[in-house]
């Protein structure tokens, strides 16, 4: 299955570079619908109890595997394969976050994340976190397609 931060150039990401030496360094795997992804929390992730997830960390997550599924699903709606071409970026325009549950520390973390709606300037991702059996958290993220020039000084 296509790794979707492995096909991208220039990628400083804090969640998804593979190169940002301080990253959560996420993997999302893109099997032309659904995306995956699996994080493994390490104990300095936890919230005010060392027994659960922060939730900022959770958002954090969230975010970068759903903005690659945007990414990853508009290079396809071209035709093309991700990384190939003229660059295609998104970012995050909004984030929407329930906490259904109480992610445990032990983990692993595991994302699905598919586009929902998709238009020409903006694509709707839908999220969901399970902790084994539990959902702990579902995301609805609208994702901002931007020049890949974006992010340019
Ligand atoms: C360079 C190489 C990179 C390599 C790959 C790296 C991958 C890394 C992955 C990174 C992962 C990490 C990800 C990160 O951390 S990304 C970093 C966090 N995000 C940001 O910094 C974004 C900051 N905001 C902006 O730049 C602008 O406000 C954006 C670009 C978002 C909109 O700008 P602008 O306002 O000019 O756009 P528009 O008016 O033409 O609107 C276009 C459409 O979008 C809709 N809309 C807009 N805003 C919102 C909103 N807040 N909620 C809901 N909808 C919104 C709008 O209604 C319209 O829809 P429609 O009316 O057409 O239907």
């Amino acid at each position: 299955m296509t790794i979707i931060q492995h096909q991208m150039s220039g990628n400083h990401c804090f969640g998804c570079s593979p190169d940002n030496p301080h990253g959560h360094h996420i993997e999302s795997r893109w099997d032309g619908q659904v995306a995956t992804c699996t994080f493994q929390p390490q104990t300095w992730h936890c919230a005010g109890s060392p027994n659960f997830v922060y939730g900022g960390l959770i958002a954090s997550v969230i975010d970068c595997h759903s903005i690659c599924t945007a990414i990853a699903e508009a290079y396809q709606r071209e035709g093309r394969a991700i990384g190939t071409g003229d660059g295609i970026l998104y970012v995050t325009g909004h984030l929407d976050i329930r906490y259904l549950a109480a992610a445990p520390i032990a983990g692993p973390l595991v994302l699905a994340a598919r586009v929902t709606e998709a238009g020409a300037r903006k694509s709707l991702v839908s999220c969901d976190l399970h902790v084994g059996e539990t959902l702990c958290a579902q995301a609805e993220v609208v994702a901002v397609k931007v020049p890949a020039s974006w992010g340019d000084a």
